[in-house]
């Protein structure tokens, strides 16, 4: 396979849920999703080689190599402060790497931004958004942004608000929104222009069930239909049931990577694997003899 060209707009792969959602995602459907090697195969979907970051003494991101294989749901797991937030900023041209390169689908980050830029859809940590536009305004000027026809703004517009039961609030303004609408308004604009690679930063923290269903519908549509998901989290349940593809980075470095169910081996839970695989100790508080009713 090589590298997606134009995006299927319109032309279901098969039926899906949301029916009224236009096919998202740029992958050539039926591909079989891959990790090429330097020497071929299928393009990844991001490819990253030797990426360092650091911030005075400390290496938050430690010479990362890595190949995520198009059209797969991917998670990037791992402890506080393992480096995640860091290396999706490098990897989405939001921070420039101190040394090593990102390509996504084909594409490098920091020498053809505007290429890069046109096939991503990021939802940041701390997403900001412009407070004083109403939902829809917000979604009319990304979808104008992006170089989007009215028409077709309008009708995606109305579609994602639909799908993400926020057409009732389309008219409020952004900054009256809750949490769980924010992380909603903000995965519309990411979806907008139907990105071959979406990023989400922690996408369901601070979310209700309902909305984190929601979102997860519209996610697990964009990647059936041949869209690539990369997002962080250090949930394991949900990694565990959304994701079928895993890099898991401690202390700025990738200690594993690959199929789910390569990466949990033998654990009977991903959690399990997880803290086998950062070394996690287990103390659990045991040194804390003061907390609690007993000794008061
Ligand atoms: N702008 C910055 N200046 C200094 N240190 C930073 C900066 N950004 C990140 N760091 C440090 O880099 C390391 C990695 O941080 P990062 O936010 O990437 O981790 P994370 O895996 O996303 O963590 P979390 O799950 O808690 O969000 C941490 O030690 C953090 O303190």
């Amino acid at each position: 396979m090589g590298q997606p060209e134009e995006t299927t707009q319109g032309e279901a792969v098969r039926p899906q849920p949301y029916g009224a959602l236009p096919v998202y995602g740029g992958t050539a459907p039926g591909g079989v999703p891959g990790v090429a090697g330097e020497g071929g195969g299928p393009t990844p979907a991001v490819l990253v080689r030797g990426l360092w970051k650091r911030f005075g003494e400390h290496a938050a991101v430690a010479g990362i190599d890595l190949a995520l294989p198009a059209g797969r749901f991917i998670g990037l797991v791992g402890p506080n402060g393992a480096g995640k937030t860091t290396t999706l900023s490098m990897v989405t041209g939001l921070l420039r790497p101190d040394e090593g390169t990102v390509r996504i689908v084909g594409h490098d980050v920091w020498s053809d931004p505007v290429a890069v830029k046109s096939r991503i859809g990021v939802l940041p940590e701390g997403l900001r958004l412009f407070e004083r536009l109403s939902g829809r305004e917000l979604l009319g000027y990304t979808g104008r942004l992006r170089g989007l026809p009215g028409a077709q703004v309008d009708e995606r517009a109305a579609q994602l608000m639909d799908v993400l039961d926020l057409s009732d609030a389309r008219h409020k303004l952004v900054v009256d929104y809750s949490t769980g609408m924010r992380k909603k308004i903000g995965l519309a604009a990411a979806l907008l222009h139907n990105p071959e690679v979406l990023f989400l930063d922690e996408p369901f923290e601070g979310v209700d069930p309902v909305s984190a269903q929601v979102i997860r519908g519209v996610l697990e549509r964009y990647t059936a239909t041949g869209g690539t998901v990369v997002f962080s989290s250090h949930v394991m349940e949900l990694v565990e049931s959304l994701c079928d593809w895993v890099a898991v980075m401690a202390a700025g470095r990738i200690v594993a990577r690959g199929p789910l169910a390569e990466v949990r081996g033998a654990a009977s839970t991903l959690q399990d694997a997880f803290l086998s695989l950062v070394g996690a100790d287990r103390r659990g508080g045991q040194d804390l003899d003061w907390l609690g009713g007993s000794t008061r």
